[in-house]
């Protein structure tokens, strides 16, 4: 199943540049295995935000929400979802 996923990121103003350095070293790592594991498909950063466009390929919703939830800046996102599914004027064999 592929969900379209915006992740909007913020971080508190009083978090120390330790944590925060620390937060996003750990996410990074997550983020490129899931990317090694075809998990998640896309990751996009919007042009002038913290924030990324990412496309998730998860057996389930119930994955899809256990995925987001272990993400190390999980606590300091605004999470927006929306499922896909193929378009019929679609040339590409690996939408679905
Ligand atoms: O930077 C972001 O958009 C937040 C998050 C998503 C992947 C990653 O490495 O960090």
């Amino acid at each position: 199943m592929l969900f379209h996923v915006k992740m909007t990121v913020n971080l508190p103003l009083d978090m120390s540049p330790e944590r925060a350095a620390g937060l996003k070293a750990e996410e990074k790592v997550l983020a490129q295995r899931l990317q090694q594991e075809g998990k998640w498909r896309h990751l996009w950063r919007i042009a002038g935000h913290y924030a990324n466009y990412s496309v998730f390929d998860v057996d389930s919703v119930q994955d899809l929400h256990d995925l987001l939830m272990q993400l190390p800046l999980f606590p300091y996102m605004a999470i927006e979802v929306n499922a896909l599914c193929r378009h019929p004027s679609s040339i590409h064999e690996d939408d679905r």
